[in-house]
């Protein structure tokens, strides 16, 4: 499998197949909305684009990132939403980065969103449906978020996929890999990801969170979004009509 890693301003094309990646928070925060009984996610364009959808859709939930705001009903933070039933509900969701990702490649002819919480889910769903070229989009930073790298990474080699290309998605220092895949080998899952996971627990973004300098947020959030393959389902996204919309593939 030829893996590309790019981040969102990265991306020349339109991609066959792409894996929009945002482990700090949205697809984190996506998963636990799918546990939680949502129906599906509409990705929203922009904050006044959710809140005319939600004047439209009165019982559909609005979420968005940073700190709360008149006319949202959630923020984007996984631990906050774990307590709420949320049962056939249709959630719409605009965050800073990952919403922007699954958009920006809405054209693509299958779209998954990912987070660790659903990595091995997303990889089967390549293995079963990704052809021969991937595009990672590493949401966070510019395409540098090392959460997001570290868990493309992680999803392209569970999926089988050969060496990350020399844009960003270099060799796995931590694991001392050259990105060539082993999960055949029957490494333990947990094993495999201990390197990835590490970076993604190191990384700005869970600093960031962890210090509380994140509105919107909760002490829980970077230990609830390093839950490796805490769902069985991936997440694939398409649009419906004239909206992005995410619903669980496969569990
Ligand atoms: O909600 C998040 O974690 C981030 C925004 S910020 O980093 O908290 O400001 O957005 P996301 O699109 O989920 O990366
Ligand atoms: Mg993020």
């Amino acid at each position: 499998m030829d893996d590309r890693f790019r981040g969102i301003g990265e991306l020349a094309e339109v991609p066959s197949v792409a894996v929009v990646v945002d482990v700090m928070r949205a697809y984190t925060v996506a998963a636990w909305a799918f546990a939680r009984g949502a129906e599906k996610i509409v990705l929203a364009e922009s904050l006044d684009a959710a809140l005319a959808l939600k004047a439209r859709h009165p019982d559909w939930v609005a979420l968005k990132d940073g700190a709360p705001a008149p006319g949202f009903d959630a923020v984007n933070s996984p631990a906050l939403l774990r307590s709420v039933d949320l049962t056939g509900r249709t959630v719409v969701q605009k965050t800073t980065a990952g919403t922007v990702g699954a958009l920006a490649v809405k054209d693509a002819s299958l779209v998954l969103c990912a987070g660790f919480v659903v990595a091995e889910a997303t990889a089967r769903a390549l293995r079963e449906r990704g052809g021969d070229s991937v595009t990672f989009v590493v949401t966070g930073e510019d395409g540098r978020a090392e959460e997001d790298l570290a868990c493309a990474q992680y999803i392209a080699r569970r999926a089988g996929g050969g060496t990350p290309d020399a844009t960003g998605g270099g060799p796995d220092a931590e694991n001392g890999t050259d990105g060539t895949p082993d999960a055949k080998d029957g490494t333990s899952h947990a094993a495999d990801a201990a390197g990835f996971l590490r970076r993604a627990a190191a990384s700005r973004a869970a600093a960031e969170l962890a210090q509380g300098v994140r509105a919107g947020a909760h002490p829980d959030d970077v230990s609830l979004c390093l839950e490796l393959d805490r769902f069985p389902f991936a997440m694939v996204a398409a649009l419906e009509g004239s909206l992005m919309v995410l619903r669980p593939y496969g569990n």
